[in-house]
């Protein structure tokens, strides 16, 4: 048992000692006030009761949920972990809402398990024992009359779980479906697409109004039954202890004692409702958290990686299937340190997934990809790509200021440094701490592109690869941004994904990717440097 539940248990005992001993203390103090010696022994103890059950509880709740929020700690690493497995193509696997409901409803429910169904599970066996020895101690007919209607009062709750633990479950399930069609919604709503989840989101608006009353009604039923059994505990208890003071069986005072320790004890009962939901959600995020691991991500790190050395980056006879399409066959290239590369195709033709295949975010379904001779599946992955700076065709930035996005390519960079980069890509008219929207929404997608190409051009890495970086910009920017690019480069090696026509001087070679298969050189008017 874990020292907050401990804790419950001791602060659920002392709340129902403190109801005995109080009425001990107001019976005993009306029949025989000048028993002073006896009365101040019992002040002393309602007192101590009284202040020791508050000192519990509030030591339970500190360190209950120090212990929560340790395990939650743990539970957000292990999840980051699990994600972070798939790399950038984590959205393939999971949509945002469930990454959103895995990281929040999730680990919420995991880390509260302790607090939400062992304690209060313990806390009852404790005080129904407690109760019934010291009852069982005066007469059996009381304990039994203060015991079976505190169990009874139990089964309400232990009949509805399965019910209540469907109800939660499907709560959490739309909860979460929920979530996703909204953020699809919202990140979809100006081409006007959100229109198209409306009726979705209103029927699961409906099911969660409908699941929230059957829960609702479940938990009334089981409230009016314990109370019933309360009040049938409480008058029986009253009855057969009258009986017993007048038979002069038991003493006076002890009657109001049993009578408000019974009471005392039902509110061990409360916490208990919410027990079969708390323990079908726990169940749940369990589950989904195994089926998140059994899934394979695209690519895996080796158990022993071999240290990476550096050298040349190489296609050997590499092929690639997506979605039962070949979209590289055959492909074999080296980069060489300090090489300088367009690649150009049609659209669809592979070009990222070809960028994607250097950075080891796919592995090829035929061939070889090897860093310095040595295969990339060999490799540890964040090693090769610690390498590697890319601007993304998508161009992604963070929901955060301007500076911070940028920072992400090199944290030691000062101001100075980045504003002489925004400046020279043309983005002087944007201070260093505009906030950028999330993923950028508040810049123009030709600013969004350059920062990102910023933040490429700032990481320290031996190879650069820029994925259509002058794609969204008019010609005076793109010569503009293709300088930058040409006097940031330095010794780095470049591999350019571009429809355009590759700039002279700034490439060495030229390759196109078309059906599949990868030449060099290019169609057209294309001259190599
Ligand atoms: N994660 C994925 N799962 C399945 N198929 C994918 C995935 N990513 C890309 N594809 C498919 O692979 C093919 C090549 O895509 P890729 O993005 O590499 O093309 P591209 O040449 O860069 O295109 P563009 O010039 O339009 O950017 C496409 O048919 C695409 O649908």
């Amino acid at each position: 048992m874990t020292g907050a539940a401990l804790l419950g248990l001791l602060a659920a005992l002392a709340g129902v000692g403190l109801a005995f001993s109080s009425g001990l203390l107001i019976s005993r103090a009306a029949l025989r006030p000048e028993d002073f010696l006896s009365l101040t022994l019992l002040v002393t103890t309602v007192r101590a009761l009284g202040l020791g059950r508050a000192a519990l509880r509030y030591a339970e709740r500190v360190v209950g949920h120090a212990e929560a929020l340790r395990g939650a700690q743990r539970l957000r690493l292990a999840l980051f972990d699990t994600v972070a497995r798939f790399g950038r193509d984590l959205l393939a696997f999971e949509r945002s809402g469930d990454v959103l409901a895995r990281s929040g409803a999730d680990v919420d429910a995991r880390m509260f398990h302790a607090l939400r169904v062992t304690l209060p599970l313990w806390a009852l066996v404790a005080v129904v024992v407690m109760v019934v020895a010291v009852l069982l101690h005066l007469d059996p007919l009381l304990a039994g009359l203060a015991g079976v209607p505190l169990v009874v009062a139990a089964v309400p709750t232990w009949l509805a779980r399965a019910h209540v633990a469907a109800l939660a479950r499907e709560e959490s399930d739309v909860t979460r479906r929920h979530a996703s069609a909204l953020l699809d919604a919202l990140a979809s709503s100006s081409d006007g697409a959100g229109r198209v989840y409306a009726p979705a989101l209103g029927v699961m608006t409906a099911t969660l109004e409908d699941l929230s009353l059957r829960l609702g009604a479940v938990a009334w039923r089981v409230t009016l039954l314990r109370e019933l059994a309360f009040g049938v505990a409480v008058c029986g208890v009253l009855w057969r202890g009258a009986t017993l003071v007048a038979g002069g069986e038991v003493p006076g005072p002890l009657l109001a004692a049993v009578t408000l320790g019974t009471a005392a004890a039902f509110d061990a009962l409360t916490p208990l409702a919410a027990v079969p939901a708390a323990s079908a959600l726990d169940r749940r995020a369990r589950e989904r958290a195994a089926m998140l691991d059994a899934v394979q991500p695209a690519v895996r790190a080796p158990a022993m990686p071999v240290p990476v050395r550096g050298g040349p980056l190489a296609l050997v006879d590499v092929s690639v299937v997506r979605a039962g399409r070949t979209v590289v066959q055959g492909a074999t290239v080296t980069l060489h340190p300090g090489d300088r590369v367009s690649l150009s195709g049609p659209s669809g033709g592979g070009k990222t997934t070809l960028a994607r295949l250097l950075t080891r975010d796919v592995d090829p379904d035929g061939g070889r990809v090897t860093l310095g001779g040595v295969d990339l599946r060999d490799l540890d992955p964040d090693a090769v790509r610690a390498r590697i700076s890319v601007h993304e065709q998508d161009a992604p930035l963070l929901d955060g200021t301007l500076r911070e996005n940028v920072l992400l390519g090199d944290h030691h960079a000062p101001d100075a440094r980045l504003r002489t980069l925004l400046d020279a890509l043309d983005l002087g008219h944007l201070p260093l701490d505009v906030w950028v929207g999330e993923g950028g929404t508040r810049l123009s997608g030709g600013e969004r592109a350059r920062v990102s190409v910023a933040r490429a051009l700032l990481r320290p890495s031996e190879v650069l690869i820029l994925d259509e970086p002058t794609a969204h910009l008019d010609g005076t920017t793109e010569t503009r941004v293709l300088d930058v690019i040409r006097r940031e480069l330095g010794g780095r090696t470049l591999l350019l994904i571009t429809h355009r026509e590759a700039p002279l001087g700034l490439v060495m070679r030229h390759l196109t990717l078309r059906g599949g298969q990868l030449t060099a050189g290019a169609a057209g008017t294309r001259t190599a440097i």
